[in-house]
């Protein structure tokens, strides 16, 4: 794609973007992705860059990874696609059968991210998406857990990257692709 097309598309991405000072806690700003999932061309213009992104890296991807729960509204549509399935990281307790977890830290909080054993198997190439990388803990969480699962994390997609929270050092050595850096 050209780079003016592209920069065009990021633009009408990021006028998608709201701003909500002081929520959920005094002191953060939060970056509110709904307005992009009411506006068909602007999720289309998310999940084509990704595709893209994706396509122009990776030879072999077997899963996109969605981390709950706004990981889940652009992970399947990437992972369609790419032609490949799409397995959900979720918060604790919301997921049946046999099921490995890690706790982890929050801009504004705690959770524990949680996986079916049998979602993904030893030797597995992913892809993990969420909608916003902030101080790095959740996708932190789902890193480990691939690890545990013997899972090779290809790449971390976000929509928005918060830079000052330095979320992409601690994901080192695995890369952080973000469409938008704030
Ligand atoms: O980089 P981090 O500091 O970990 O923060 C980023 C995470 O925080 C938000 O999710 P949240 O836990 O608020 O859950 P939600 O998607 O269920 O609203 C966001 O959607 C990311 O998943
Ligand atoms: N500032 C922020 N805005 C939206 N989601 C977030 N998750 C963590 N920090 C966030």
């Amino acid at each position: 794609m050209a780079a003016e097309e592209e920069d065009c598309r990021l633009k009408m991405i990021k006028s998608r973007i709201r701003d909500f000072p002081d929520f959920p806690k005094k002191g953060i700003l939060f970056r509110d992705i709904c307005p992009i999932l009411k506006d068909p061309g602007a999720l289309s213009a998310v999940t084509s860059l990704f595709e893209e992104h994706v396509r122009g890296q990776f030879q072999h991807v077997d899963f996109v990874v969605g981390l709950d729960a706004r990981g889940f509204l652009f992970g399947p549509l990437l992972a369609q696609r790419l032609g490949v399935g799409f397995v959900l990281v979720r918060k604790k307790g919301k997921l049946p059968g046999a099921t490995v977890s890690v706790a982890y830290d929050l801009e504004y909080g705690k959770a524990e991210a949680e996986i079916q054993e049998d979602a993904v198997s030893p030797g597995h190439k992913v892809i993990l998406i969420d909608d916003l990388l902030a101080t790095g803990g959740t996708l932190y969480a789902a890193c480990a857990l691939m690890h545990q699962r013997q899972v090779e994390v290809l790449s971390c997609l976000v929509v928005v990257e918060l830079k000052d929270l330095n979320g992409a050092d601690r994901l080192k050595p695995h890369p952080v692709y973000s469409l938008l850096q704030y």
